[in-house]
């Protein structure tokens, strides 16, 4: 069994591989603020004596020294740690390294290889990335926005009036009232972003593309966009599987 683990801004992802078959579990990152929490996290939900290999992800500094020191207690296996430097299929001497994040290195490398076209991929999370990668693999860059939650809580925090909404409900495209106002903004704003920026990274590369979405806020934009996409839940977990059968 392969274990990989994610930090992200919201979520620690602990995703196992064995025999081919991926399972993922997510916990919230504000609860996590020791060793001893990845320590429980880790040792509840795998069966620690399988685990031959294990990869790791952080975008969130502040807790990556908290899991590197749970592994060394549970372990006996040093982790392949993502950076720019791991060996890859993508082509990352475009992008200034020093501060890419892992999770976009981990979504194109799972993208990479799969498509003949150039592809772009969105990753709908705490914040949302697009990220753009020609038919070889080359990663020609993106673009950073924030996230379709964090727009939603920036709106109820930054303002008198505005009410703290779920994303769930649906609203009209011009909404009534304010809450159908605010769900529509989040909802089609973001839809029409994905369809607008697509056309564009298009129309720049003079190419077609296959866009590629994952991230916990997607499945509330995907039915209103226009923009014929495909769905990978698990992309990171994935990309980080196959970042470790590269670094052995
Ligand atoms: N089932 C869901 N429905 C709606 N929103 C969700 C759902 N699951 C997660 N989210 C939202 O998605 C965002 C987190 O996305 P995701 O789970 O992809 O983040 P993550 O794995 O922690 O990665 P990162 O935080 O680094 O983007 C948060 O804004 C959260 O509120
Ligand atoms: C943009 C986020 C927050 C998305 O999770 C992460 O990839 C990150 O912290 N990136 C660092 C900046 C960069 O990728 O250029
Ligand atoms: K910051």
């Amino acid at each position: 069994m392969i274990i990989a683990m994610s930090i992200g801004n919201t979520n620690f992802v602990l995703g196992t591989k064995e025999d081919n078959q991926i399972s993922v579990g997510r916990y919230p990152a504000k609860l996590i603020g020791s060793k001893e929490d990845f320590i429980k996290i880790i040792t509840d939900s795998t069966d620690i004596k399988k685990v031959k290999g294990i990869i790791i992800s952080s975008v969130n500094p502040g807790l990556t020294p908290y899991l590197t020191e749970a592994v060394k207690i549970i372990f006996s296996l040093s982790p392949v740690i993502v950076n720019s430097d791991l060996k890859m299929k993508l082509d990352l001497s475009l992008y200034d390294t020093k501060l890419l994040g892992s999770d976009r290195i981990a979504v194109c490398e799972a993208a990479a290889g799969r498509y003949k076209e150039p592809a772009v991929i969105f990753d709908f999370g705490t914040a949302t990335t697009i990220n753009v990668i020609d038919s070889g693999n080359k990663f020609l860059g993106g673009s950073i926005l924030p996230g379709i939650s964090m727009g939603l809580n920036a709106l109820y925090k930054d303002t008198a009036q505005l009410p703290d909404i779920d994303l769930s409900a649906a609203s009209p495209l011009m909404g009534l009232n304010t809450k159908d106002c605010i769900t529509s903004g989040a909802v089609f704003g973001n839809a029409a972003m994905l369809d607008g920026m697509v056309q564009r990274i298009e129309d720049s590369l003079s190419e077609k593309t296959a866009v590629i979405v994952t991230g916990g806020n997607a499945g509330n934009i995907l039915p209103v966009c226009r923009t014929k996409v495909i769905f990978i839940p698990e992309l990171l977990i994935s990309g980080l599987f196959e970042l470790y059968e590269s670094n052995l």
